[in-house]
């Protein structure tokens, strides 16, 4: 399996709440972990970028949202509820990307 695989999850069959929800616990662990280094990665992007005008980058977005989707079909993964939560955390990502490039004072 290559880095570029993706399968569909097998999730564990619950009895209780106390099971559902401590899977819940330990998969929003892992995405908060994900979120963070994806965050970092949104911080150098604001360093390396030279223009405050390609911080937002609509093709890109276009391209991000095209990818998860293709993930979301081939994971089970509800599409809709996929690109809603990358829409929002993309906007927020520009935003602090300008925070970001701002803070160069370039
Ligand atoms: O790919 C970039 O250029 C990024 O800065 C990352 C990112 C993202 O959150 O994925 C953020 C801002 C851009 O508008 C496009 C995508």
């Amino acid at each position: 399996m290559t880095s570029q695989t993706v399968s569909r999850p097998q999730a564990v069959a619950c009895e209780t709440m106390i099971d559902v929800r401590r899977e819940i616990d330990r998969i929003d662990r892992a995405m908060v972990t994900l979120i963070a280094e994806r965050e970092n990665y949104i911080q150098q992007a604001g360093h390396i970028k030279q223009s405050r005008d390609t911080v937002r980058d609509e093709a890109r977005i276009q391209d991000v949202l095209d990818k998860v989707t293709v993930t979301a079909q081939a994971t089970g993964a509800n599409p809709d509820l996929v690109t809603t939560v990358y829409r929002t955390m993309m906007e927020w990502c520009i935003a602090y990307e300008f925070t970001v490039f701002d803070a160069k004072g370039e």
